[in-house]
């Protein structure tokens, strides 16, 4: 399998007049095309932290981030936010849908930076919103849906892009368990198709379905463990 995502000797560090505190402290990973990999530990040792980084949207203090076999440094700045809306789709916690908007609305806001056209655009979301078990709702607006099924619109907002790499953090922090656990099938089904996932988890059920645990402590992987082969 292709290796997607190489972190060396990785840092983040955040520093406070006299403090440093390492979020991040010596990582090293190797994240392989199609993995389904829970990121798992205690509170504070680093895992949104690492989803950020992994997710672009934050840049590490130290060490290596080899992205298809690319150095982000070699990445032009500019172009980082194209790479990042390409390649990766994100579902958060608490779904950050636009309230007001319709449900089809909120699945078309990522394509909106791309040249593509209306109706495809529309196309493309009509086809993830099924894919989620929406297809009725996808008029209704967001905030107008249960709590299940925002996240199932999250999901194909992430979707959309078809991105190579979703990350999810705690995608079923905020719903029942049986509803959490129709998210996580979804997820699944995603990474059977071929997806690489990577997920943020307090919730040991959630990461007894992926191929691969990591355990954060201190900023430090501290266990790695595959309990699947590909
Ligand atoms: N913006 C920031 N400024 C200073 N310190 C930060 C910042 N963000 C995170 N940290 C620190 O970095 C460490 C790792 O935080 P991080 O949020 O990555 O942990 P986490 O494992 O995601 O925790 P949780 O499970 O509580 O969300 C913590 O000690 C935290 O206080």
């Amino acid at each position: 399998m292709m290796e997607l995502i190489k972190l060396i000797d990785l840092k983040k560090i955040y520093s406070h007049k006299y403090n440093k505190t390492f979020a991040l402290d010596g990582i090293n990973l190797s994240i392989k095309q199609g993995e389904l990999i829970a990121v798992m530990g205690p509170s504070g040792s680093g895992k949104s932290s690492l989803l950020h980084i992994l997710g672009l949207m934050d840049s590490p203090s130290e060490g290596e981030f080899l992205l298809n076999g690319k150095s982000l440094q070699q990445i032009k700045k500019h172009k980082v936010h194209k790479t990042r809306n390409q390649m990766i789709g994100f579902v958060f916690q608490y779904f950050a849908l636009l309230k007001d908007y319709s449900v089809i609305d909120n699945v078309t806001l990522p394509l909106m930076y791309r040249k593509s056209r209306h109706k495809e655009r529309i196309a493309k979301a009509k086809l993830y919103l099924e894919k989620v078990g929406l297809k009725e709702h996808i008029y209704k607006k967001a905030d107008e849906l249960s709590g299940g099924q925002q996240q199932r619109v999250a999901i194909a907002r992430a979707l959309v892009g078809e991105p190579e790499l979703i990350l999810a953090d705690e995608p079923t922090g905020n719903l029942d368990r049986r509803t959490g656990e129709e998210i996580i099938d979804i997820l699944q089904q995603l990474n059977s198709e071929g997806k690489t996932i990577v997920i943020v988890t307090h919730d040991l059920e959630v990461a007894r379905k992926c191929n691969r645990i990591i355990e954060l402590i201190d900023g430090k992987i501290h266990t790695d463990q595959f309990t699947k082969s590909l």
